[in-house]
């Protein structure tokens, strides 16, 4: 199968490139040539037309199905939201309710330009499934509390999706293991949590340092910030990490991430509406932490358009630098790519447009009168695009949007099977 879209703005958000006008050609679920005016015959051309062609963004940390929760329970603390809300919220959720909860993130993220998510949440094997069924890319990750004796239930269930689901999907699907933050896992099982990933070479994805009340909880059991807790567990050591959030980090916090391998999901919208605080993202990115986007789940951030992100990250910022040049546009559109792929450890598959790379390839419709004219295309991607601008949305080669239509997910029965379920969990809390 080959696909060739012809005569579009194309940037690759491969450092210090500059958009030019061409054609892409994909071959299978690679893109197998990028130039000017290729000559070959495809079985679809999509024709840009005032296009822009950039790498499908990566959301870098998600609670797919907590969209079936998304305006259920706002304008609360975070503890509070969490175990009033949330926790009760999930008790009634069933399997199907789980693979449909994420089927509509799903829908949401291919409609605004999303292509690859880190995932963190129960019932695993249900969003492999939709994933596997849907054609996104995702590291999927089992969350483990470690609050109550399980008999060993969660971590079981954490090997299942492991062993059953990393690298399978035409290797679009890869797994992590996920203990779900400082607060929630003591040192005894984190450790034999952190030995497994280091073991199986697994990374971890966890949530860290994202409330005040974090701070103090830790401090005072442990007399340690969160960061500290998990370097001195070995985490750091031991694997590659993903951490959500980082917003209460210290310099000496920073100074002992500096070198770690994987790097922070910053996800700003979910931290300014839960009033958490402003990761010192700047700060990190200068001592070469590596900082990626996210969204969080739609419980707390009730939005999965990764455009929102990209303002919210770079306007926070700039402010909190007191600084307009902190993270310019394409700074903070390569967190949203790249370096998001480099967090899901992906970015020798996707994060840029280059020949050999796997076609992760998004169109944005720019001809509309909030997007023109066009002195700079990465100013108006970072400042004005927002995720309806997306026109169409190729994920391993396959079109899996095409002019605002979902290829793979009949939108009518979807909203209907979440109507309905929606309706029944929170009937429950
Ligand atoms: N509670 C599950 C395991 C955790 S899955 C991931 C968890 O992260 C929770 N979560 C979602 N957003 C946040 C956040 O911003 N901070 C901390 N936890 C969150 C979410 O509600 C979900 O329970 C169990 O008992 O097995
Ligand atoms: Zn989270």
């Amino acid at each position: 199968m080959k696909t060739l879209i012809k005569d579009v703005t194309i940037l690759t958000m491969v450092p210090d490139a500059t958009p030019f006008q061409g054609d892409i050609l994909i071959e299978g679920s690679r893109i197998k040539q990028i130039g000017d005016q290729i000559q070959e015959s495809a079985d679809e051309v999509l024709y840009g037309n005032g296009m822009v062609a950039m790498p499908g963004l990566i959301n870098a940390h998600q609670h797919s199905p907590m969209s079936l929760l998304k305006g259920f329970s706002d304008d609360l603390k975070l503890m509070e939201w969490l175990e009033k809300k949330m926790l009760p919220a999930e008790a009634q959720m069933t399997p199907e309710d789980i693979y449909w909860g994420a089927k509509l993130s799903m829908a949401e993220m291919i409609k605004s330009g999303t292509t690859a998510f880190a995932d963190m949440y129960i019932h695993m094997s249900e969003i492999a499934s939709a994933v596997k069924e849907v054609g996104m890319r995702a590291s999927l990750t089992r969350g483990l509390v470690f609050m109550e004796d399980d008999g060993g239930k969660r971590l079981a269930e954490a090997m299942d999706l492991i062993e059953k689901w990393h690298g399978t999907a035409d290797g679009r699907i890869t797994t992590m293991f996920g203990p779900h933050a400082p607060y929630t896992c003591p040192p005894d099982p984190l450790k034999e949590v952190i030995q497994l990933a280091e073991n199986m070479a697994i990374p971890i994805h966890i949530h860290l340092a994202e409330t005040r009340e974090e701070m103090a909880k830790m401090a005072e059991r442990y007399h340690q910030t969160p960061t500290a807790y998990l370097v001195n567990q070995g985490l750091f050591d031991a694997c590659h990490v993903l951490l959500a959030h980082g917003v209460h980090v210290t310099q000496r916090d920073m100074e002992l991430l500096q070198g770690m391998r994987g790097g922070v999901s910053h996800n700003p919208v979910s931290n300014l509406k839960l009033a958490c605080g402003i990761a010192p993202v700047f700060e990190m990115m200068n001592l070469g932490i590596t900082v990626g986007l996210g969204t969080d789940g739609s419980g707390s951030a009730t939005t999965l358009d990764m455009f929102e992100e990209i303002k919210a990250a770079t306007w926070l910022q700039k402010l909190n630098q007191n600084d307009p040049s902190v993270l310019p546009a394409d700074q903070t559109l390569r967190m949203a790519t790249l370096e998001g792929a480099k967090l899901l450890r992906i970015e020798h598959q996707v994060g840029t447009l280059e020949v050999g790379k796997q076609a992760d390839i998004i169109l944005i419709d720019m001809n509309k009168p909030h997007l023109q004219p066009i002195h700079h295309i990465e100013a108006l991607l970072a400042y004005s695009v927002n995720g309806a601008d997306v026109h169409t949305t190729i994920v391993n080669g396959k079109i899996l949007m095409r002019n605002r239509v979902l290829v793979t997910i009949d939108e009518e029965e979807l909203i209907e099977q979440v109507k309905t379920r929606a309706k029944r969990i929170v009937a429950g809390v």
